[in-house]
């Protein structure tokens, strides 16, 4: 077994997960072409085996409990794949949509996913350009890692969410952002149902469940200039 597999089944076990061997190797298969394509093309700063299986695989799935059966998951900003690669190899049922601005991180996840055997439909695209046309208001969940500010996040994923549906941020520290983010909570009609903390010592990370409880008016997402300068 690879020192990537050792550590992640550690991981999953020690946490009362246990995947079967299968969706294992298929992470492994994605590692090892992250690793390999990432000699080529800087995508990811990690890339240890210890530091990916915790902070990339593990880490992406924590939320996967509350993800309804057969949902359409849209993840804004996914670079390398994270987290929707590991949460589509965790839960096949779900349909998993990356949406990504960069080129060269679409091409991998393409590639990566063929690798690791997975359906992954890839957009190479803004998520505020992708919410002003039929995709708006489509999807049952979206979620986010490392790509904003709370508040901003907010306002590029809210408009992709359905009524009803969720919203989940991956963050560290969290208790600022969500703070700063209240007005824009407000805004987007986002209401906080939950916040789950990774069960890990020493790795202060969280997921911020929000449901969407009303449609969005036409106005959001605003230009991306403008979210940034003025947010929410
Ligand atoms: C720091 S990376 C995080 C990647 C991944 N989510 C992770 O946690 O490893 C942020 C990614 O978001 C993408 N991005 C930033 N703003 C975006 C937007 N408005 N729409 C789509 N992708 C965006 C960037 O191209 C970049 O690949």
């Amino acid at each position: 077994m690879s020192e990537f597999t050792q550590e992640l089944t550690a991981l999953f076990t020690e946490n009362g997960l246990e995947p079967a061997k299968r969706r294992l190797s298929q992470m492994e298969a994605y590692y090892e072409e992250l690793v390999a394509v990432n000699r080529m093309h800087n995508l990811t700063a990690i890339t240890a085996p210890k530091d990916a299986a915790l902070r990339h695989f593990f880490d992406s799935v924590a939320p996967q409990a509350v993800i309804p059966e057969g949902a359409a998951v849209a993840d804004v900003g996914s670079g390398a794949g994270f987290p929707i690669v590991p949460l589509k190899i965790m839960r096949g049922d779900i349909r998993a949509t990356a949406v990504e601005s960069a080129g060269k991180k679409c091409a991998f996840i393409e590639r990566g996913s063929k690798a690791a055997e997975i359906d992954v439909e890839v957009l190479c695209t803004r998520a505020e350009e992708l919410a002003r046309g039929p995709r708006r208001e489509s999807f049952d969940v979206c979620v986010s890692r490392a790509v904003a500010q709370l508040r901003v996040l907010a306002e590029l994923c809210a408009p992709l969410v359905r009524q009803g549906g969720l919203f989940l941020a991956y963050k560290g520290e969290y208790e600022r952002e969500l703070a700063e983010a209240q007005n824009a909570a407000e805004t987007l009609n986002l209401e906080l149902a939950d916040i789950i903390k990774l069960p890990c010592e020493g790795y202060a990370h969280h997921v911020l469940v929000f449901r969407k409880t009303g449609m969005l008016s036409p106005k959001y997402p605003r230009r991306y200039a403008q979210i940034v300068k003025t947010p929410l």
